[in-house]
C-alpha cells in the first residue's frame, strides 16, 4: 500500500511511479485560481493537496478513492494574473495576454473554452472583464488543460473552483436547458453542500450555473461536460460579499476544511458510479 512513509524520497522516480495505478487510471481534475483575484481558491487548493497526502491511509473514504482513481490539482491556473494581483492590481481577474493593436490586456479564462464559445454571458470586447478571447482555446492556460485532459482520456470528474458567493453549481452555464443527468447532479450537490454545512454551519445554494447564478458561455464545466465528464462542478467559495475577494486569511483553513467535505462527497459518488 503506497504511503508517504514507504515512498523513497532519496531516489529518482518516473512520472508513472507517482501514481499507484498507471496512466489510464480513472482521474479527477481540480483547478483553482483560474481567476487570479480569487485568492481563497489557491489557498483552499493547497490545503486540500496537503489533506489528501496526509490523510491517505487514515481517512477510509479518501483511501478508497485514491486506490481507484488519480487526483490532479492545478493550483495556480492563471499564474500571470496571480503575480499581477500581488504586484500591481489585487482585483485583476483575467490572464495577461496581449495582442497587436489591442489596447486592453487579458482574456477571461472562464469564457475561452470551446463549448458554447461566443454565446451569451461572454464578451467580444477586449476591455471587458468577461472578454472571451479571439477564438476558443486561444489562451495557453486553457489549451494546456484541454490537451492534458483530452490525451489522458479517462477523467471522470472536474471541479473548477471560484470565489465568492457560496454556491455549488453544475452545467449548463450557456443555456437554461437541463443536462441529461441533472437529477443526479442536483442530488449530489445537495449532499455535498450538506456535508459542507456540517463543518462550520456555512450555507451554500446549489443548482445549474445558468439558473443559480447567470448565463455564462465558453466556461470550463460546460466544456468538461460536453467532453464526456458527466460529473462537472464549479464552486463559489466564501463569502457572500462582506469581504468578497478580500476574504481574511483567518478564514482560509475553515473554508478549506468545509470545502474538502463537499469535494470528498463528490469524489465518493464518482467512485461508486
Ligand atoms: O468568477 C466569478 C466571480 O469572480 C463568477 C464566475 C461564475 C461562474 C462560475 C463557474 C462557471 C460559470 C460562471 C464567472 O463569472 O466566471
Ligand atoms: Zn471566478
Amino acid at each position: 500500500e503506497r504511503s508517504t512513509s514507504s515512498f523513497s524520497f532519496s531516489s529518482y522516480h518516473t512520472l508513472d511511479e507517482f501514481s499507484t495505478g498507471g496512466s489510464q487510471r480513472p482521474a479527477i481534475w481540480i483547478d483553482t485560481g483560474i481567476h487570479s483575484r480569487e485568492w481563497i481558491t489557491h489557498a483552499t487548493g493547497l490545503w486540500t493537496a496537503k489533506e489528501i497526502v496526509s490523510e491517505y491511509g487514515k481517512d477510509h473514504i479518501l483511501t478508497d478513492i485514491l486506490k481507484a482513481m488519480d487526483i490532479f490539482i492545478e493550483l495556480v491556473t492563471n499564474p500571470d494574473g496571480f503575480a499581477f494581483t500581488h504586484s500591481m492590481n489585487r482585483l485583476w481577474r483575467k490572464n495577461k495576454s496581449t495582442r497587436p493593436g489591442v489596447f486592453c490586456v487579458g482574456v477571461d479564462l472562464n469564457r475561452n473554452w470551446k463549448s458554447g464559445f461566443g454565446g451569451n454571458g461572454s464578451n467580444d470586447n477586449p476591455c471587458s472583464e468577461t472578454y472571451r478571447g479571439p477564438s476558443p482555446q486561444s489562451e495557453p492556460e486553457v489549451a494546456a488543460i484541454v490537451d492534458f485532459i483530452s490525451t489522458h482520456g479517462n477523467f471522470k470528474a472536474l471541479i473548477s473552483i471560484h470565489s465568492y458567493s457560496q454556491m455549488l453549481m453544475y452545467p449548463y452555464g450557456r443555456s437554461l436547458e437541463p443536462v441529461l443527468n441533472q437529477i443526479e447532479l442536483y442530488s449530489l450537490a445537495k449532499d455535498a453542500v450538506k456535508a459542507l454545512y456540517e463543518v462550520h454551519g456555512i450555507k451554500y445554494i446549489f443548482g445549474s450555473i445558468s439558473t443559480t447564478l447567470y448565463v455564462a458561455s465558453g466556461i470550463t464545466v460546460d466544456w468538461a461536460y460536453d467532453n464526456g465528464i458527466k460529473y462537472a462542478f464549479s464552486f463559489e467559495l466564501r463569502d457572500t460579499g462582506r469581504y468578497g475577494f478580500l476574504l481574511p486569511a483567518t478564514q482560509i483553513i475553515p473554508t478549506a476544511q468545509e470545502t474538502w467535505m463537499a469535494i470528498r462527497t463528490i469524489m465518493e459518488h464518482v467512485l461508486n458510479h
